[in-house]
């Protein structure tokens, strides 16, 4: 199946010990942020601290993602730092056009030239946090063939609304479903916004079993403990994975009578029912669940 993204965990990137340890809670991708989670005065030494991480530890376990600043911003040196260091993913935060995209991927190809690195080898993807990013997703998730996902960050687009987050999630529900459809439709990852309030566990199940229900990939994470709960309930259950098997044994009873669509205990299965099988088998593959 595609690179598991049920959950993308923030590490500050002025933080040095939580650079070292991200690795160790799990999570699928690790995002070291050099915006918004570090003070201005503290912007060169983040950078150079992420590229030293990126060159020294050992983060094949995971897929890295380095969340830069705006290109007229400090972003031209995030790109041409974290690239050299060897990062999957460049996120392109508060993006709001195709062209924003664009001008990163130029970066990146310049970056890329410069110091021998195979052309396309850095993914990238977008954070949208306005009105326009979110009126913008479709051009913006096919803005370049790096583009491997499109995330959705709830608090500065609130902030844009006028609004805040309530329990449950109505004034989300547009820019959600936009986001999805834009990710959908270019074949690229859909990842939900981060839950702020830690300690609420009960809050946070109930915000990602929606955002689970929608379709989306996963979470950008803020805090190791939010991983395991996530993680849990993008896992198919036990009745999931049996209904799966007995549909995908169905389907191949079916192609040796030679019939297209067959019924397996009451329900009737044909090609999109077998393909989703297929998917909540890999899930639970990739979820360390036994299928077999
Ligand atoms: C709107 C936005 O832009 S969100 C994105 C930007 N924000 C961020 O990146 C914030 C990331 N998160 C954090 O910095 C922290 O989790 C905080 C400040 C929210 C809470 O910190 P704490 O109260 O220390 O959390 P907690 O007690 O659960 O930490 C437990 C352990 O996990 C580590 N940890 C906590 N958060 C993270 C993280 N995001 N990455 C790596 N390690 C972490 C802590 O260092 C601690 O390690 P230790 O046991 O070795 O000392
Ligand atoms: O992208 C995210 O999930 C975090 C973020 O910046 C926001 O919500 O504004
Ligand atoms: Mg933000």
């Amino acid at each position: 199946m595609d690179q598991l993204r049920r959950t993308m965990m923030f590490v500050p990137g002025a933080n040095a010990a939580m650079l070292r340890d991200c690795t160790l809670y799990g999570a699928d991708a690790i995002m070291f942020d050099l915006e918004d989670a570090v003070s201005m005065s503290e912007k060169d030494t983040a950078r150079v601290l992420v590229y030293s991480a990126l060159k020294t530890f050992d983060y094949s376990s995971v897929e890295t993602v380095v969340r830069i600043n705006a290109l007229d911003a400090g972003g031209a040196q995030d790109v041409e730092a974290v690239v050299l260091g060897g990062v999957n993913v460049v996120r392109l935060p508060k993006t709001e056009t195709a062209q924003d995209i664009k001008d990163v991927d130029a970066v990146i190809t310049k970056v890329e030239a410069k110091y021998g690195i195979t052309p396309g080898r850095t993914h990238m993807m977008a954070a949208i946090e306005s009105a326009e990013g979110v009126l913008n997703a479709r051009e913006i998730a096919q803005a370049s063939d790096r583009m491997i996902g499109i995330a959705l960050g709830a608090e500065d687009y609130l902030t844009s609304q006028k609004t805040y987050r309530h329990e449950d999630g109505a004034e989300l529900s547009f820019a959600r479903n936009y986001i999805l459809h834009a990710a959908r439709e270019a074949g690229i990852s859909a990842i939900d916004t981060v839950y702020t309030d830690i300690n609420n566990e009960e809050g946070l199940i109930r915000e990602t079993s929606l955002i689970k229900q929608l379709g989306f990939d996963g979470k950008s994470v803020i805090n190791p403990r939010q991983i395991p709960v996530i993680h849990k309930i993008f896992a198919p259950t036990q009745k999931q994975i049996t209904k799966a098997r007995e549909i995908v044994a169905g389907l191949k009873e079916a192609e040796a009578k030679g019939a297209g669509v067959v019924a397996v205990k009451g329900q009737m299965v044909d090609k999109p029912v077998v393909e989703r099988a297929q998917y909540t088998l890999a899930l639970a593959k990739a979820s360390g669940l036994e299928v077999d």
